[in-house]
């Protein structure tokens, strides 16, 4: 297949990499002057991988128009611009797939739906989550993941071409969930950082267990179903989210914690946001994600939503 990739940032670098590797055609997407994309056109490395040499760069969006399918990884807040973009283009009869973990805070909106209500109705959508980090692939080290999407076709033909023995994909039964628990990790996410940053990592286990009712509780809420919590896109992602040294987001908040500066993208910072306001309008109790939000918008200090959460009236466990 022919693939644009949009987004020449850590993971849409790696996405561009796997494909080529796979056999496809790939043109790697960027704007002329950003980091990333600038050091990948003097030296096709970004420190993490090395493009192949045949995998071409271009700065030329409405190249699209010659690829069968474009995924997009960049900021998932900034996903509604690029559907703009590739619209106003004309791009369709493609296949999108969404290559991020976000939900939109000015609509609350899923990643598919914004793109769904912004492209052309000829075009289909599919969302591409899951846990992984571009180190450990790059070094061989194999992963599940999930490919979803409403339409059925399009799942299985993604599927079918993109799997390998690097990456073992299943097929997604839940957009909804997927995407919902594929976000929300970004948040536990964050509150294991914090939890490392205040040395009291033991609570992972806590945080792993009740982080999953929550947010099959959200998820439920939302219309998809309570058992994509359990799944690859959220519980599955843990392992890359909550305890490894590459989790731009566990990282974002162990530094919080501690006071610090990080400068890479962290998208729980956003999400919890986007969820916050969802919760309040849908009255739901969603209290790790509240307790991350109080402390990130709110001033409140970790120690402070760790004794709040220890004092709520005391609850059956799968309430
Ligand atoms: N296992 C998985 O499924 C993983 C998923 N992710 C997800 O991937 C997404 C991207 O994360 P990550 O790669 O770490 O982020 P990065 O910040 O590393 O990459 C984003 C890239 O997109 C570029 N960009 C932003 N806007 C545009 C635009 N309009 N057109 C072209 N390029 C643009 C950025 O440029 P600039 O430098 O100017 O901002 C940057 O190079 C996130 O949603 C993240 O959650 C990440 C890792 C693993
Ligand atoms: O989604 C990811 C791993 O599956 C990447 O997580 P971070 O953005 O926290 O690094």
């Amino acid at each position: 297949m022919k693939i644009m990739v949009i987004g020449p940032g850590r993971w849409g670098s790696f996405i561009a990499w796997y494909l080529k590797k796979i056999g496809h055609e790939v043109l790697l997407y960027g704007l002329n002057g950003t980091e990333d994309f600038e050091n990948f056109k003097k030296s096709r490395s970004n420190g993490i991988i090395t493009l192949q040499d045949d995998l071409e760069l271009t700065d030329d969006i409405t190249r699209a128009k010659e690829c069968d399918v474009i995924h997009v990884s960049i900021n998932a807040q900034g996903f509604r611009n690029v559907c703009e973009e590739l619209k106003s283009i004309g791009i369709k009869n493609k296949i999108i797939v969404t290559n991020m973990k976000g939900i939109e805070i000015s609509t609350g909106k899923r990643l598919s739906e914004v793109c769904k209500e912004i492209m052309d109705g000829s075009n289909k959508v599919a969302a591409w989550i899951g846990p992984g980090h571009p180190q450990e692939f790059y070094r061989n080290v194999p992963n599940c993941m999930v490919i979803d999407s409403e339409d059925e076709d399009v799942k299985e033909l993604l599927i079918e071409n993109y799997s390998s023995d690097l990456i073992r994909f299943y097929y997604g039964q839940d957009l909804i969930g997927n995407e919902i628990g594929a976000a929300y990790k970004n948040v536990i996410g964050i509150a294991a950082g914090m939890l490392d940053g205040m040395k009291i990592s033991s609570l992972k286990g806590a945080l792993m267990s009740r982080g999953c009712r929550e947010v099959a509780r959200f998820i439920k809420a939302s219309g998809g179903k309570e058992l994509s919590a359990y799944g690859l896109c959220h519980l599955g992602d843990y392992e890359a989210t909550v305890f490894s040294q590459y989790s731009h987001n566990r990282m974002f908040g162990e530094m919080y914690a501690k006071s610090e500066k990080y400068d890479k993208l962290a998208e729980g910072y956003y999400t919890v946001k986007a969820i916050k306001l969802q919760a309040d309008k849908m009255n739901l109790d969603l209290p790790i994600n509240n307790a991350v939000y109080k402390v990130l918008y709110e001033n409140s200090k970790c120690e402070e939503e760790i004794d709040k959460l220890f004092s709520r009236s005391l609850k059956k466990e799968f309430y």
